[in-house]
């Protein structure tokens, strides 16, 4: 059976989009770790699936490149943004996506018929508080932060100096978070910039993770680093923050862009 896919990306955060309206794919977790491989797959950071709903204009799931289902992605929101209006599935510049962490809004900004950026109404952070990560890690301080999906900011006075690769599978597995967690390393540059760089839950080192940049700047907001915007500056590219503080809403404005389209037989 072929499926058309779309690769597509978000500050280089990059996945495999199928609409399973004309493709419905019964075991998407297999096929998120078949794909995503470099070599002998598709090469991604793994696989979303746009569908329809009963309570938004259309639904999202995403799994990660080891095939486990993630409740939320901020870069993938933004991309089946893109989607669903250049593909023709909808007129709308305000679209309702139905996720496992709830219905979020996407307010597209359309330019020339091209939708170049969007902004997503993240909802509300939740379970922020510092965590002790406890003796024998390499980092002993972060913050714990819930985008609908698990958290883990960790400042950092030097970039540079932190060895993702290693650190990275270290903390994910933390049993703090018996789910496992995203994680992120924050370096705040200026008043409103921070740099950041993830190791994600699923996929590991991703060029930029929306729901990261959302932790980072709810983290550098709480710790009182960096209140109200904030650009988050990742290996990837840049989002822009807006978050007024514990109990208000956030959202998330960057880009979307299509990479190629494909036909992949199963
Ligand atoms: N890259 C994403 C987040 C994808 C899911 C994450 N790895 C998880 O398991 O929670 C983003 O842009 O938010």
């Amino acid at each position: 059976m072929k499926i058309e896919f779309t690769k597509m990306q978000g500050a280089g955060n990059d996945y495999i989009y199928v609409n399973t309206l004309i493709y419905p794919l019964p075991n998407p977790e297999e096929l998120a770790v078949a794909w995503s491989r470099p070599h002998t797959g598709i090469g991604s950071d793994g696989l979303v699936l746009i569908g329809s709903s009963g309570k938004a204009d259309f639904s999202m799931r995403i799994f990660n490149a080891d095939g486990s289902e993630a409740k939320m992605c901020g870069n993938a929101s933004r991309c089946i943004g893109k989607y669903v209006y250049e593909y023709g599935l909808t007129r709308k510049t305000e679209v309702t996506l139905d996720t496992l962490s709830g219905i979020k809004t996407l307010r597209l900004h359309v330019e020339d018929g091209k939708v170049d950026a969007v902004t997503v109404d993240m909802g509300i952070p939740a379970e922020i508080h510092p965590v002790d990560l406890g003796e024998g890690y390499p980092y002993r301080e972060g913050i714990a932060v819930s985008m609908g999906n698990p958290h883990l900011v960790i400042f950092v006075d030097d970039m540079e100096q932190v060895d993702l690769p290693r650190v990275g599978p270290v903390l994910e597995h933390h049993p703090l978070f018996p789910d496992r967690v995203n994680v992120e390393f924050a370096q705040v540059l200026a008043p409103g910039r921070v740099r950041m760089r993830v190791w994600e839950r699923g996929s590991g080192i991703t060029m930029a993770c929306g729901t990261g940049a959302c932790a980072t700047a709810v983290a550098s907001a709480y710790t009182h680093r960096c209140p109200g915007e904030s650009d988050i500056i990742m290996d990837g590219g840049t989002l822009r923050i807006r978050w007024a503080g514990e109990g208000t809403r956030l959202f998330m404005t960057g880009p979307a862009e299509k990479v190629f389209d494909g036909v992949i037989t199963v």
